[in-house]
């Protein structure tokens, strides 16, 4: 009688049931032993089963896949709002940030100042100092030639040359200035204020920390994104407004700043809000899309109500840069008040004393650090006795 199959065939069905049988085995195995593995941990390689014969028996496809044991639960969301800190006394609080930043052109400066023997070098060494510090060729000038005639008529003995220095930069920051914020809603309308600036400066953080200033004075505040140049600028507005109970206007990504300004403000109204901060996207292309643009959001926002203030952001540390883009913006817009961030992260605060001079506009803001607190109102005072700490 003829076999059913042949020798052959039978011993090729034998060999493919075994390797099946022990492929699915050491999977089973691997697969347990994966899930006691932290998840740092590579997983076992497969066992290379090598079956000849057909289709079925190839090594089955296996990627690494998330166990339960890997999968992270997102966090619960919070919906605390945060107490900002109030404006006052925060400049106190950062004083010490500031002296560690500047220390070095105060001190530097005191040293030099109470040489026993100011001679032609020692007043050249003053100048060099304080025009590294970034603080202009003309203010230096100017301070150099009133602390020489000071010293020649007063001396600089005791506690004198500290005191000289002082009152003089704090001359030079012309302590009469208005440095006040104009945020106070009129009968019908919200106190509007643009926010302009390079990107980068950190413009929309400011936005976002002015508007914990503002709630930590119980003022209501709306925000708006009109920096619809960058994609997360909105989100990142947003969060800032939602950790202190703010409401963020937003348009679509790419759309018309001057139309999310518009929108803001109208929200700003209907809401009765105090102030509504309007973040917009600076970008330096050519003056006269700057011009266009922030011209154009300016123009929309007073169809329904005033620009009270247009507040300018000047990163410190990019020193002549800032100096020469501030220029620019003062030259588009009428620019009511600066802000300088990133004043912790450069020991030239010099350019606090240049940029004022050279716009003719007060520092109302300063910024000395990333946290959500880090921004102070801006007093000469303050700021020359933590640069001579
Ligand atoms: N150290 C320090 N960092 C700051 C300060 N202010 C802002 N920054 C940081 O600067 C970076 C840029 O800030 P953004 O607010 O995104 O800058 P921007 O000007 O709005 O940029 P665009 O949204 O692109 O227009 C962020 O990492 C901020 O945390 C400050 O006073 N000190």
């Amino acid at each position: 009688m003829t076999p059913l199959l042949s020798d052959q065939v039978l011993i090729l069905i034998i060999v493919a049931a075994v390797v099946l049988v022990g492929g699915a085995a050491g999977l089973v195995v691997t697969r347990r032993r994966k899930a006691e593995l932290p998840s740092s941990a590579q997983p076992a390689p497969l066992e290379t089963a090598e079956p000849k014969v057909g289709e079925d028996a190839e090594e089955p496809r296996d990627t690494p896949t998330r166990t339960l044991e890997d999968t992270e639960l997102p966090e619960p969301a919070t919906a605390t709002i945060e107490k900002p800190e109030s404006a006052q006394g925060r400049l106190v609080r950062l004083r010490a940030r500031l002296a560690r930043s500047q220390g070095s052109l105060g001190k530097g400066l005191l040293a030099l100042l109470s040489r026993d023997k100011l001679d032609e070098e020692a007043w050249e060494d003053i100048e060099t100092t304080l025009i590294t510090a970034d603080v202009g060729v003309a203010p230096t000038q100017e301070l150099v030639e009133r602390l020489r005639t000071r010293v020649r008529v007063e001396g600089v003995g005791g506690d004198q040359a500290r005191e000289i220095l002082r009152e003089e930069l704090i001359a030079l920051l012309d302590p009469s200035l208005d440095r006040s914020l104009k945020i106070s809603r009129k009968e019908t309308q919200p106190a509007v204020v643009m926010v302009v600036g390079v990107n980068g400066t950190g413009k929309t953080t400011t936005v976002g920390k002015l508007a914990r200033v503002l709630v930590a004075e119980d003022k209501h505040v709306v925000l708006g994104a009109a920096d619809t140049f960058r994609a997360a600028a909105a989100d990142q507005l947003q969060t800032w407004g939602e950790r202190v109970g703010v409401r963020t206007v937003r348009g679509p990504e790419g759309g018309d700043p001057a139309s999310v300004a518009f929108d803001s403000v109208k929200q700003g109204i209907e809401e009765e809000a105090d102030v509504v901060l309007v973040d917009t996207a600076g970008r330096l292309h050519t003056k006269t899309g700057l011009m266009d643009e922030l011209g154009k959001v300016k123009r929309v926002i007073e169809k329904s109500a005033e620009v009270d203030e247009v507040l300018l952001v000047i990163d410190a540390t990019t020193g002549q840069n800032g100096l020469t883009q501030a220029r620019v913006f003062a030259e588009v817009i009428n620019v009511t008040g600066l802000v300088l961030t990133k004043l912790d992260g450069t020991a030239k605060g010099g350019i606090v004393i240049a940029v004022q001079r050279e716009l003719g506009v007060p520092v109302k803001l300063v910024g000395l650090g990333e946290g959500a607190d880090d921004l102070a109102p801006f007093d000469a005072e303050q700021f020359v006795d933590a640069l001579l700490d």
